[in-house]
């Protein structure tokens, strides 16, 4: 099924979904879960390629933690609930899709395999799941919807200085059917990313930033510094690029000008989801974008449940950064996202497979999340409550207060 287009049909109705087989790897068993499928496309991608989308910022103390931050939860899971039949369709920003899971934006995809964002476009609409583009996508926008037309996408979004190259960018994306902007606020620069700096990270020569070819030629090719020239050529890139100055009442800008609702990705506090909410955004992404900015930060598992108190059931949570399995998934719905994002975990399945490994990843995922699910005794999406996980080590619960507020 390698390589195979998505029907109109099947790319609307995102609450269907094909079963696909796992890829067949020469030299290599068949990986059952996410991090076999990094070990893979680790052993696969040049160096300077696997570098970039490894990596997090500087020490890469917040890329442990994010991970960690899930792992610390504990569930505490109910018991004789009729599972046999189970419904994890969710509704994410308007949109039913096969489980609460979103595809983060990860730019300059045919790094990882040849055919790039047009390959995962194709699997999100298979496996039911909502796409983010990049900006900085190896693919043109248009092309990427005329991969997969008509299913649901959300267009990245990074305010470039040059205000009227963003607002084509976001004109275009509009016209396209994109259903949302997922506007990247926690990038004013880069972080620190050493193996791009060890390896002087360059887009390779035959692929380009295509989202600009029709705009700026000039901005295509990603001007980044070549080979043997040093520090990340992507460093300068951002910073020649993107504006530094993006503040709040942007968002007021964008809104005159687009539209497509906005979801704000990169909040970690409840003071900036508050500001976000009176600058009218319609959603927030809880992340801190894959730990690659600001190293130290706190993991975004740790930090949603603050969002989601100061948002008060508003405007819908999401989390990114972290999540690895379907039971990250389910301990993210429980501290109140509407649904969780993956980053590298959809990558490592392109890198390996192409559509099929990235069909795959997100097939393993659901199932993990249709298995979690059913242990802890959900039958629904909205089955999972708070009093589900816990954190840390096994504290007594206040059982008392528990049942007191059951009678
Ligand atoms: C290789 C790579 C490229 C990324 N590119 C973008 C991007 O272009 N725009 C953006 O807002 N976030 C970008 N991100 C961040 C993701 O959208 C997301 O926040 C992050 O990957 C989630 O963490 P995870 O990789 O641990 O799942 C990128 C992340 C990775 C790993
Ligand atoms: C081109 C990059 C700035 C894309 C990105 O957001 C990332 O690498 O994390």
């Amino acid at each position: 099924m390698v390589g195979t287009m998505v029907s109109q049909a099947e790319a609307r109705s995102l609450t269907t979904y094909r079963t696909v087989d796992p890829p067949t790897l020469v030299g290599s068993a068949v990986p059952v879960n996410v991090y076999e499928y990094h070990a893979l496309a680790k052993a696969k991608l040049p160096a300077m390629v696997y570098g970039y989308y490894a990596s997090g910022a500087d020490d890469m103390q917040t890329l442990k933690d994010n991970e960690e931050g899930f792992k610390r939860l504990r569930f505490r899971p109910r018991v004789l609930i009729d599972v046999t039949k189970q419904d994890l369709t969710a509704v994410i920003m308007g949109t039913a899709t096969s489980f609460p899971m979103v595809l983060a934006p990860t730019a300059m995809q045919r790094m990882a395999h040849p055919e790039g964002e047009l390959a995962t476009a194709r699997a999100a609409a298979a496996q039911g799941v909502i796409m983010g583009l990049s900006s900085w996508s190896t693919t043109a926008l248009e092309d990427v919807e005329a991969e997969a037309p008509g299913s649901p996408k959300w267009f990245q979004l990074y305010v470039y200085k040059d205000r009227a190259i963003t607002l084509e960018l976001v004109r275009r994306a509009e016209r396209q059917g994109f259903l949302a902007i997922a506007l990247t606020v926690d990038t004013p620069r880069l972080g620190r990313r050493e193996a791009d700096i060890r390896n002087s990270f360059s887009l390779p020569p035959h692929l380009t930033m295509a989202n600009f070819a029709a705009i700026d030629p000039s901005r295509e090719q990603g001007k980044m510094t070549g080979p043997g020239a040093k520090g990340s050529g992507l460093a300068s890139y951002v910073a020649s690029l993107i504006d530094q100055s993006l503040s709040w009442k942007d968002i007021q800008w964008l809104k005159e000008n687009s539209k497509m609702p906005i979801l704000a990705k990169g909040i970690e506090t409840a003071e900036d989801a508050v500001l976000a909410m009176e600058a009218g955004c319609a959603g927030i992404i809880v992340s801190n974008h894959g730990a690659r900015q600001l190293d130290g930060v706190v993991s975004t598992i740790d930090a949603l449940e603050e969002v989601v108190q100061a948002v008060r059931g508003r405007i819908p949570v999401f989390v990114d950064s972290g999540v690895r399995r379907g039971t990250d998934i389910v301990k993210a719905l429980a501290l109140g996202a509407s649904g969780a994002c993956i980053g590298r975990p959809y990558v490592w399945g392109l890198a390996v497979a192409g559509q099929q490994g990235v069909e795959h990843v997100i097939q393993m995922l659901r199932n993990e999340f249709a298995l979690a699910m059913a242990l802890c005794g959900c039958v629904k999406v909205s089955d999972i409550k708070r009093d589900m996980v816990i954190r840390d080590v096994y504290a007594p619960y206040d059982v008392q207060a528990q049942l007191k507020s059951k009678m």
